[in-house]
């Protein structure tokens, strides 16, 4: 893995909380995009070593959308920058770790994700994202 690409976070209104992060704390809004393969919209604030994602349901068929009914607002994702995504999908399944994809999905800007069931890590959401 080569860093922490990114913290996913799950909010219920995009627009209503970007405030807190742009306004209260102070931090730049990079970009705000649809992720239609993920039915998610998302925005990115700079964190400064890290990215944050904030993530708001497109419809009830977002997997933020389930964890919003679930648990409510908060961390929903840790998202590893890597490169050659295929090839860690498949030693990373070698090891025994359940992939929630058989092959990576578009993401954000162009990056290909993959996420790691929360069952096989220890209760934590990990994507892997290859920027192209
Ligand atoms: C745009 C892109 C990008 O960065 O470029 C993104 O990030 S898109 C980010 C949004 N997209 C995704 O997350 C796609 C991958 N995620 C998924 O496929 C799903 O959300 C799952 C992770 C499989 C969970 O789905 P679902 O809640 O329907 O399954 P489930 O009810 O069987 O849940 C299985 C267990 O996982 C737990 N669980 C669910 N979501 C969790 C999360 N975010 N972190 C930790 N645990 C989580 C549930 O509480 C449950 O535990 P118990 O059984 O103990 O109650
Ligand atoms: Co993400």
């Amino acid at each position: 893995m080569k860093k922490v690409d990114h913290i996913g976070i799950a909010v219920r209104d995009l627009n209503a909380v970007l405030p807190y992060y742009t306004d209260t704390l102070g931090l730049p809004l990079m970009k705000i995009e649809e992720v239609e393969s993920q039915k998610v919209r998302v925005a990115f604030i700079d964190a400064g070593n890290v990215k944050l994602e904030l993530l708001e349901a497109m419809d009830d068929q977002s997997a933020i959308y389930k964890f919003l009914e679930k648990k409510g607002e908060g961390i929903h994702h840790i998202a590893f920058g890597v490169e050659n995504i295929e090839q860690r999908m498949e030693e990373l399944r070698d090891k025994g770790v359940r992939l929630l994809s058989d092959k990576p999905n578009p993401g954000a800007g162009g990056a290909m994700v993959a996420f790691l069931h929360p069952k096989s890590s220890n209760g934590v959401l990990y994507e892997l994202c290859e920027k192209e």
